[in-house]
């Protein structure tokens, strides 16, 4: 196996006519952190859901390492964990429960099981609670469970929807940690977010996605290079590339006509 373990070729999504991710050529290798930037409706969730294998492309090509997703979807999605934006958890299970379920769904074996399970929930701060009804706990901890399970299997592909929103600033933080150390450890890991701080700090690469299409892609800094904005934040690099630039400046005008 090479060391790339996300690759998407031509990968397109209709939805009737209208495409709403049109000709993504993505690679993400091992030990990556690639932030996945784009406005609102860009695409992102809808890309993510093919990687994972939920949604089918209309065309093109996934592969997770080197597996293609549809013609061998087994190999494929044993390799991956997915946090969506709007997890599901089942309510009436604790925390520890669900997170011995989830284990038994990958095939985790029993022993490895007892020890990841506790292990996470230390590492989430969750242990003191972890036998509390999940219906009791509050957004973050849920998010914080959800995170805690996607990671039971040891994934080399780790595919994150907005895994930041509802986190506090110390659980935000130790998800940036984790994160990186896995990919140290050699996952690939693919996240979207909307806190371009997040992305410039944690990833070693962003790509920015408008309209369905891959408008750039590179480390922060070699976006830096190529739009010629030295010194400049990736917020306002992404502000341009993706034409929000002209909303800012509409809205200052605004202000000097009060
Ligand atoms: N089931 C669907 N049927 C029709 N159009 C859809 C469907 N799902 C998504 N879309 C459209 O596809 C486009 C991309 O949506 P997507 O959710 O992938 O965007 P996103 O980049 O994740 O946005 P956000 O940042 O707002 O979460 C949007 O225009 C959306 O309306």
């Amino acid at each position: 196996m090479n060391n790339i373990l996300i690759k998407t070729k031509q990968l397109v999504k209709r939805y009737g006519s209208v495409p709403v991710v049109n000709g993504l050529n993505l690679e993400v290798k091992s030990g990556e952190i690639f932030g996945f930037l784009g406005p609102n409706g860009a695409g992102k969730t809808t890309t993510i859901k093919m990687l994972t294998g939920l949604l089918d492309p209309s065309e093109g090509e996934i592969f997770i390492g080197g597996y293609e997703i549809r013609k061998q979807p087994a190999q494929a999605k044993a390799l991956i964990a997915y946090v969506p934006d709007q997890p599901k958890i089942y309510n009436k299970l604790s925390a520890r429960e669900f997170l011995f379920l989830i284990s038994a769904l990958y095939r985790v074996p029993k022993d490895m099981a007892k020890d990841r399970v506790e292990q996470l929930l230390a590492i989430f701060d969750l242990s003191n609670r972890a036998d509390e009804l999940l219906e009791g706990y509050s957004h973050g901890m849920r998010q914080k469970v959800v995170l805690a399970s996607a990671l039971i299997h040891q994934p080399r592909v780790i595919l994150l929807d907005e895994p930041t929103v509802g986190l506090d600033p110390a659980s935000a933080r130790l998800l940036k940690d984790i994160l990186q150390e896995l990919a140290r450890q050699g996952a690939a890991v693919f996240v979207s977010t909307h806190i371009l701080e997040i992305a410039e700090r944690m990833c070693h690469r962003v790509g920015i996605l408008k309209n369905g299409r891959l408008i750039a892609q590179g480390s922060p800094e070699e976006l830096r290079q190529e739009t010629g904005r030295g010194g400049e934040s990736l917020e306002d690099i992404f502000l341009e590339l993706t034409g929000d630039k002209e909303n800012a400046e509409l809205i200052a005008s605004l202000k000097e006509e009060q």
